[in-house]
């Protein structure tokens, strides 16, 4: 029996309310546990795509499925966990407020995923004393990740989301992510303008212009090579012997290019090592000893904030 994809698209079809076209004729086919990247110049359709996909734009033709499921069906849907994480979430005015770190986790449903909690507190190297309005820009974006990354998602849609990191963490997020869709099996699809350190990250890279898409290659078709001047693509005809016709692939040799980007990451590896994770750290308050403290004092019982918690929680 075949797999259902993860996600599938067929001649999809989006016009903006203005009648402009969005994305014309777009066919995807990703099977669990891919990681997608989605690459093209400002307003090639990338933000638009993945709203798609997170049931946030009704499409206007054509066919998308999740898991099978319509994303736009919230009755035919299912359980499955989509997680969004762009431009409004990342501009999010909470995160900017006088508010604990903790406080802000626990919103999310710190307690109820605490293994993940605990990894994601550390791999984002978060200071769990932190208050968001003393935060660094990628210091706050760290903890936007860990909360957006909590619940264990099925498809998570990332929308230039590492843009504030230091390469260190990105390094570590990135690798995460890819043990994630390994050992879960789960799917991401990442649109970003930052290729350091993606070499060998995606299973599949699709460049999207005018909101369509223009190429698709998968890992086998992609070699890069020193002293290669420039990236050079070409298009060539193969036998497919199990389909017994011919079948037009299309290969890409990248140069290796210069770049600090290695230098960084070894400096920056040890600048951690002198100073240590966090959670190393045994002088510092442990999380529940925060929280206990901290949430009483920020929601109460009849509070609408604490009733609106108790549902973003789980
Ligand atoms: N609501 C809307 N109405 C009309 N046009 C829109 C609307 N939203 C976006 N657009 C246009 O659609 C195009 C694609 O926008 P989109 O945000 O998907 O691009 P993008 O590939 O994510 O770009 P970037 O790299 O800058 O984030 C842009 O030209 C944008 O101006």
């Amino acid at each position: 029996m075949t797999e259902v994809p993860s996600i599938y698209t067929k001649n999809l079809f989006y016009r903006y309310p203005n009648s402009r076209i969005g994305l014309f004729d777009i066919n995807i086919t990703l099977k669990r546990g891919s990681r997608m990247l989605l690459v093209g110049p400002n307003g090639a359709g990338k933000s638009t795509l993945l709203k798609i996909l997170a049931g946030q734009r009704l499409i206007n033709d054509g066919i998308v499925l999740l898991n099978g499921k319509d994303p736009f069906d919230m009755v035919d849907r299912g359980s499955q966990i989509v997680t969004y994480l762009g431009t409004e979430w990342a501009n999010n005015e909470i995160t900017k407020r006088d508010i604990p770190v903790t406080v802000l986790v626990e919103s999310v449903g710190g307690n109820f995923y605490k293994q993940r909690r605990e990894m994601l507190i550390n791999m984002l190297d978060i200071d769990i004393t932190w208050r968001m309005n003393q935060c660094s820009d990628g210091e706050r974006r760290r903890v936007q990740l860990c909360m957006g990354l909590l619940k264990p998602w099925d498809l998570l849609l990332l929308d230039e989301v590492t843009v504030d990191l230091d390469v260190l963490v990105r390094y570590r997020l990135l690798e995460f992510l890819k043990k994630e869709t390994e050992q879960r099996n789960c799917t991401i699809v990442y649109a970003t303008h930052i290729f350091d350190g993606l070499g060998e990250w995606p299973t599949q890279v699709v460049h999207l212009n005018g909101g369509i898409i223009v190429k698709k290659y998968r890992p086998e078709d992609i070699d890069f090579i020193n002293g290669a001047e420039r990236p050079v693509e070409e298009t060539e005809l193969k036998e497919d012997a199990k389909m017994e016709r011919q079948e037009r692939r299309s290969h890409v040799v990248i140069n290796k290019i210069k770049s600090f980007y290695p230098l960084a990451l070894k400096w920056l590896n040890e600048d951690l090592h002198v100073r240590g994770e966090r959670t190393d750290d045994n002088t510092k308050p442990k999380y529940e000893e925060l929280t206990q403290r901290l949430v009483k004092f920020y929601y109460d019982d009849q509070d609408r904030i604490s009733k609106y918690f108790e549902r973003t929680q789980q």
